[in-house]
């Protein structure tokens, strides 16, 4: 006998991003107004942004009459794991935590995939929001429901799609980021222009010193022209079935390069390698010119981001590593390429992604 079971899903993930300058009074306004539709928040931080804004904005949930707790992991990308995963679960499960309430993550990208992750499970799904405080979180990380956690073979192994309820993004707390996290959430701006915004790329090589500086406009463009890069292609292909992979444009190299270096570098530093590797392939194939890529790379080092592969790496650990790569297929390597600045190359229908050969792309990480 067969029972056929007819699910017929209609969910509707519709949700905003808000833009803005110290948005900490608005989600507290936008909580009371029903976001989410809960009244208990499990506020997930890390150990730097604790201090910085979290406590903030965690008294002022309390302040306003709901119930919440603070949970707070060590800063830095070695908590994005299974361990960290399980002592927030335990420790919400603990505080007496059940489906009746939701999460907020406040923090950069480490804090919004956890969490975000921890939420898509925590009593088989709980709702939660983003507030962004890193340039790369607002750039990327908090936008498009990717949530995952790192296992020691490679980074984002385990995780889950799972879109939040509501993103804020920031920009008055990118004051008190590192340059060298500035240039992290720079290198996916960079990406962004590359793959699908031509006046982004320029406005970046008019302009990318003034976002080091903390000018305000143009810290606001960036903002919302990697917003919208990013929305549109989710829109479109939220589960990554052909479109999404164009988001991984510099990715193949560079996640590989993030786990082989054990951290070292920054998840933006890694990406930033990555997209010169990929654009001098992507040169080879004539999907860009020598004058394109060269722009490319020279934009990079602007934005203070490394575009030579540390002496430190073993290169053949890294060509191996190659193939964590969530792009492959049957064993075998793809890779995005941009076409020019601003477009990506299609190889087919619903297909934006090369099968490569191995010795292709070693013999380009050999001269990096
Ligand atoms: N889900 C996605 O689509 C997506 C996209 C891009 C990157 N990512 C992931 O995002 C992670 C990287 O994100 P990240 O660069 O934000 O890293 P992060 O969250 O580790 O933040 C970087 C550092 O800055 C500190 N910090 C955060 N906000 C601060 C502030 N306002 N002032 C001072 N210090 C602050 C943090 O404590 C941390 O030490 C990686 O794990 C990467 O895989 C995910
Ligand atoms: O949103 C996407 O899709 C991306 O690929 C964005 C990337 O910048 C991001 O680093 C993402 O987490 C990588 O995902 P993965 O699927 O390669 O693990
Ligand atoms: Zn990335």
């Amino acid at each position: 006998m067969v029972f056929r079971c007819e699910l017929k899903k209609v969910v509707d993930d519709t949700y905003d991003i808000e833009i803005g300058h110290g948005l900490q009074e608005k989600l507290v306004a936008d909580l009371k107004a029903g976001l989410t539709g809960r009244r208990r928040f499990a506020v997930i931080t890390d150990s730097t942004v604790e201090g910085l804004y979290a406590k903030d904005i965690f008294e002022m949930i309390k302040a306003a009459g709901f119930g919440a707790e603070m949970f707070v992991i060590p800063a830095g990308e070695k908590s994005k794991s299974r361990q960290m995963k399980e002592f927030l679960e335990d420790s919400m499960l603990e505080k007496g935590f059940r489906r009746d309430c939701a999460v907020i993550a406040v923090g950069g990208g480490v804090v919004t995939d956890l969490a975000g992750f921890v939420a898509g499970t925590f009593g088989r799904g709980v709702p939660f929001v983003n507030y962004a405080t890193t340039l790369l979180a607002a750039a990327d990380a908090s936008v498009g429901g990717k949530t995952a956690v790192d296992t020691p073979l490679a980074t984002n192994l385990i995780g889950m799609f799972n879109q939040p309820e509501k993103v804020y993004l920031d920009i008055d707390t990118w004051k008190t980021l590192p340059e060298e996290q500035i240039a992290s959430g720079l290198a996916e701006t960079i990406k962004h222009g590359c793959l699908g915004d031509r006046e982004l790329f320029e406005y970046l090589e008019e302009n990318v010193e003034k976002i080091f500086a903390g000018d305000v406009a143009a810290c606001e463009y960036i903002a919302e022209h990697n917003c919208a890069v990013k929305y549109k292609v989710v829109m479109q292909d939220e589960r990554e079935s052909g479109l999404r992979e164009v988001l991984n444009l510099g990715h193949t190299v560079g996640r590989a390069i993030e786990t082989v270096s054990d951290y070292r570098l920054l998840h933006g530093e890694a990406v930033a390698i990555g997209t010169v590797a990929q654009a001098r392939l992507g040169e080879k194939y004539g999907f860009v010119t020598e004058e394109e890529r060269a722009r490319v790379e020279a934009l990079l080092e602007r934005a203070k981001l490394p575009v030579r592969i540390p002496d430190y790496i073993d290169k053949a650990a890294l060509v191996k590593k190659l193939y964590t790569d969530k792009k492959v297929r049957d064993g075998k390597l793809r890779f995005v390429f941009e076409k020019g600045i601003g477009e990506v190359v299609q190889f087919g229908e619903n297909c934006f992604a090369k099968e490569i050969a191995e010795n292709e792309i070693a013999e380009i990480i050999a001269q990096m």
